[in-house]
């Protein structure tokens, strides 16, 4: 139990009716999940809205709301705190909560379109093996020093942000990385945290179905090195765009990674492979099993991080060297007949502009290159034609094919896809709806040293349609069908 008093702490309260000085169980923001002396947190959302539910909490035990409204029907014995913005006092309430967990560890946040699973992920493998106690929050798992829990979001609520904070506070964790993304900004889930340093990666097209223009896109980004406090480091990619524009108005110490400008930490790529890259990092070689230019900027993001957060240059440069590649990100096999087959997560324009840009720019003119690829449903509708387009432009072969389409059609989905396959790479495009067909067929295609690249999934073990997750990995799938096939 907790007082509401306490668990108010910082919140910019508008308005107060009742006792603050009450006995909390614990905060919930889902009426659905409220239990007897809970307090409600009423939060606007896109489907719903948490105030027209207060009724329903308050039946089912409740002992305070937090809303921005009072309700008309005011309940005797229950505490009413009005607030300007509840996703706000939500997070600042969850950090009391949990005893303010952000504040006794490092914790690292790292934003941007791509890049911020495959720089976290490393970073939470390069502090194990520097010895820390590590944590990390991303889209494929979060993980509390040895314990592993499932990720529903890239940036959790909240709540769940602190409870998973205070576990590795708990658990001796120094160092926490997490992914930072736009929904996770704008819905304030990171609110309330002290972060360390910040990272940004690249600013591309994505998510402009949740977010009205790019630039409402891209000021959502910097307004989380906007609120960096002045002890924080941001670290910014000042090759990309928008790389300068994050560090504008910040008040954390400014630094910078590039390839191709000046950087406080710079590389320079001196061999390109499949088997990784020979990077020269500011003045040392390093060797790395990760794959494509877009991995050099990793690279230099976590070599950076790294550095700041204490660790001795050299040091990390030999750690980096000893990486694996994270879980869907440029995952490949060699099949016994000798076709390479790649999982990648690119699921963006820009991803899959790099993804098959790299692997073209490897292979020779005599292989080759088979891409299978489609858009999520109930997502950003407008890079579906650009994503069809480059696939078809940058492969031999471009079999168009479904990626989550949740409550949409997938026929409509790839529909809009086709719209963006310029008339010249018709022969070169085919359309199969249902996933394992399409890897079948990019299979029966390939020859011994041909390239099949099965974008957008990644690390995902699952295809939803009508809102049921039914299991599917593109790895397993792949595998077992060149097996049978005896390629
Ligand atoms: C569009 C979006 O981001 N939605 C997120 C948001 O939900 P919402 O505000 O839309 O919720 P809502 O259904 O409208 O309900 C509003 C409020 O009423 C409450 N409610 C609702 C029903 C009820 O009976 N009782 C009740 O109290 C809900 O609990 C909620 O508090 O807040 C929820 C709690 O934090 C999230 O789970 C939910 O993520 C949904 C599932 C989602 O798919 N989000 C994706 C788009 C997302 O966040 N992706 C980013 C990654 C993007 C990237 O690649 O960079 C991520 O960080 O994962
Ligand atoms: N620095 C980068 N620049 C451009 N593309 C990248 C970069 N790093 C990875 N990618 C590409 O983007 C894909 C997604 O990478 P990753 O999962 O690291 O990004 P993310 O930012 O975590 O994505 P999400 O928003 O879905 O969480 C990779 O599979 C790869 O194709
Ligand atoms: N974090 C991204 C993941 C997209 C992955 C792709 N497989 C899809 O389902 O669209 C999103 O929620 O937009
Ligand atoms: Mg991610």
């Amino acid at each position: 139990m907790k007082v509401l008093k306490d668990i108010l702490y910082k919140t910019a309260i508008e308005s107060v009716k009742g006792s603050t000085d009450i006995a909390i169980h614990k905060i919930e923001f889902d009426s659905r999940k409220v239990e007897a002396n809970d307090v409600f947190v009423a939060i606007r959302g896109s489907l719903s809205n948490g105030h027209d539910y207060i009724e329903k909490a308050i039946q089912l035990g409740a002992k305070a709301i937090v809303c921005d409204t009072l309700p008309v029907n005011i309940v005797n014995g229950v505490t009413y705190i009005q607030v300007k913005d509840t996703n706000t006092a939500l997070a600042f309430m969850a950090a009391n909560y949990f005893g303010d967990p952000s504040a006794k560890l490092k914790l690292v946040g790292v934003t941007g379109t791509n890049g911020k699973t495959t720089i976290a992920s490393l970073l939470f493998q390069l502090f194990q093996k520097a010895d820390f106690k590590v944590g990390l929050l991303s889209t494929v798992k979060i993980v509390v020093d040895e314990t592993e829990y499932p990720a529903t979001h890239t940036t959790p609520d909240s709540l769940s942000i602190n409870h998973y904070l205070n576990e590795m506070v708990e658990a001796g964790v120094t160092h926490c990385f997490m992914e930072v993304s736009s929904h996770g900004i704008h819905q304030k889930r990171t609110e309330a945290l002290h972060f360390t340093g910040g990272v940004f990666t690249n600013l591309s097209h994505d998510h402009l179905d949740y977010h009205a223009t790019f630039a409402e896109y891209r000021d959502v980004k910097k307004s989380f090195f906007d609120s960096l406090p002045k002890t924080a480091f941001a670290l910014s990619n000042i090759d990309d765009k928008n790389g300068t524009v994050m560090l504008q108005n910040t008040t954390a110490k400014k630094l910078t990674y590039a390839l191709k400008s000046y950087a406080d930490y710079r590389a320079q790529i001196l061999e390109s492979q499949l088997s990784g890259l020979l990077l020269k990092v500011n003045d040392n070689e390093v060797w790395v099993k990760l794959i494509g230019t877009f991995n050099a900027y990793n690279v230099l993001a976590i070599y950076g991080t790294a550095v700041e957060l204490g660790l001795d240059g050299l040091e990390t440069l030999r750690l980096l060297s000893d990486l694996e590649s994270v879980s869907g990100r440029f995952q490949y096999i060699v099949s016994e007949g000798g076709i390479t087959a790649v999982v990648d997560y690119a699921h963006t324009p820009d991803a899959l502009e790099n993804v098959l840009k790299t692997i073209n720019d490897i292979r020779t003119k005599n292989e080759q290159l088979i891409t299978v690829v489609g858009c999520g449903g109930n997502r950003d509708k407008t890079k579906r034609p650009i994503m069809a387009k480059i696939a078809s432009d940058l492969s031999d072969k471009a079999i168009l094919t479904s990626d989550n389409p949740r409550n949409e059609d997938p026929e409509a989905i790839l529909d809009e896809m086709e719209q963006g396959v310029e008339p010249q790479n018709y022969k070169k495009m085919l359309r199969i709806t249902d996933r394992k067909q399409a890897i079948k067929t990019a299979c029966q295609l390939a020859e011994a040293k041909d390239i099949i690249l099965i974008a957008g999934k990644g690390h995902e073990t699952y295809q939803e349609i009508n809102g049921v997750r039914h299991h599917f990995d593109d790895m397993e799938t792949v595998k077992e069908i060149l097996e049978k096939l005896n390629k």
